[in-house]
């Protein structure tokens, strides 16, 4: 079986941008895959591609195997696609959105209702079906966008920052709802600025800045890659710090507070209490604090405008809207994007 995503040195440029700059990745069928990077990254730019919203400069991209523009239709029919806009007909009752989705990837009328209200029921909004997009709750949107990249039943869901902006409860149900679907059989790829997200649903996270692979890694192989620091309190603090062995890369000395930054804190710790003791140091206390995902991700994409949140706490990248954008779009990439095929 060939790989859910396999992109080869992929290049996007709208006019002098480069947006994608060589991006190579591939994505086993039945992964969580997640995709990180700052804003302006090219995640979306990633997907959009993968989708036919728009079309690449250079390099290869394929889904199950089908070119995403010599083989578009079998590509695209692999995917759903719940995006970061709110892209849907807002005059349509909810449940015909679905159904016109449905009838795009050719699936018969009464099949696609019955696939419209299933994917109503499992996101949550089945008794709103009736009811007009734009009467839906901010919360109610995103299920339904999600709804809609079910309701073809995608071997490949692609979501794009699903809960930005949603309240802890719905975050908690649509984790819960992927993870669902992945232990399904359906392959996941997920942009997002919670790290907490992608730390708590990926197999393998890519890290992207500025349009390049920076890393592919398990979220636990990513921390494994951070030092760790060891806080020691002593009883009797000397006037400077203490002179460790070369696992310690830095020693700092705070009141009765030493703080040694190593690479593996649950490994270094007992031989650095040894060198402590051995020193004549009397030890309090002691804790291990482990780098966060959030600290490696900073790291590795470390720039001035760098937008990365942890918690519930909304990154208010939405805003960055479609302004200009659509001037390096062309007639077909528009067509596709207003006709609600994303
Ligand atoms: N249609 C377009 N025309 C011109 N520039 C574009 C267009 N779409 C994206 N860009 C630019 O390409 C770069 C990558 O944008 P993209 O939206 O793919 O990043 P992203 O990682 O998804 O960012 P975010 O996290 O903010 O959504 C940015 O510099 C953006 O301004």
């Amino acid at each position: 079986m060939p790989p859910a995503i396999e992109t080869v040195d992929l290049v996007k440029e709208y006019g002098d941008l480069r947006a994608l700059q060589e991006l190579s990745l591939t994505v086993e069928e039945g992964e969580f895959f997640g995709l990180l990077g700052p804003n302006g990254a090219g995640k979306t730019t990633f997907i959009n591609t993968l989708v036919g919203l728009v079309r690449k400069t250079g390099g290869e991209a394929r889904v199950f195997g089908y070119d995403v523009e010599d083989e578009y239709q079998q590509a695209r029919d692999a995917i759903g696609l719940a995006p970061q806009e709110f892209n849907v007909d807002r005059f349509f009752p909810i449940k015909e959105v679905l159904m016109h989705k449905a009838g795009y990837h050719g699936i018969p009328t009464a099949e696609a209702a019955d696939r419209a209200d299933e994917a109503l029921k499992r996101v949550g909004i089945y008794d709103k079906r009736h009811e007009r997009f734009d009467w839906l709750s901010g919360g109610m949107k995103r299920r339904l966008l999600l709804a809609r990249a079910l309701v073809t039943d995608p071997d490949l869901l692609i979501l794009d920052e699903p809960t930005a902006g949603v309240d802890v409860q719905l975050r908690h149900d649509l984790w819960e709802l992927v993870t669902e679907l992945n232990e399904e059989g359906t392959t996941i790829l997920l942009t997002t600025h919670y790290i907490e997200e992608a730390e708590r649903l990926c197999d393998r996270v890519a890290i992207v800045n500025e349009g390049r692979k920076v890393t592919v890694a398990t979220p636990d192989e990513l921390k494994g890659r951070g030092t760790d620091t060891v806080d020691v309190r002593l009883e009797s603090p000397p006037a400077t710090a203490p002179d460790l062995g070369p696992y310690a890369h830095e020693t700092t000395l705070s009141g009765d507070r030493l703080e040694v930054r190593v690479d593996d804190g649950g490994s270094t710790a007992p031989r650095l209490l040894n060198d402590l003791e051995a020193s004549g140091y009397e030890i309090a206390d002691l804790e291990i604090s482990r780098t966060s995902l959030e600290e490696i991700f900073v790291d590795l994409t470390e720039r001035d405008d760098r937008t990365v949140t942890r918690s519930s706490v909304e990154s208010g990248d939405d805003s960055d809207g479609d302004g200009g954008r659509d001037t390096a779009t062309s007639g077909e990439e528009r067509t596709r994007e207003q006709e609600g095929v994303a």
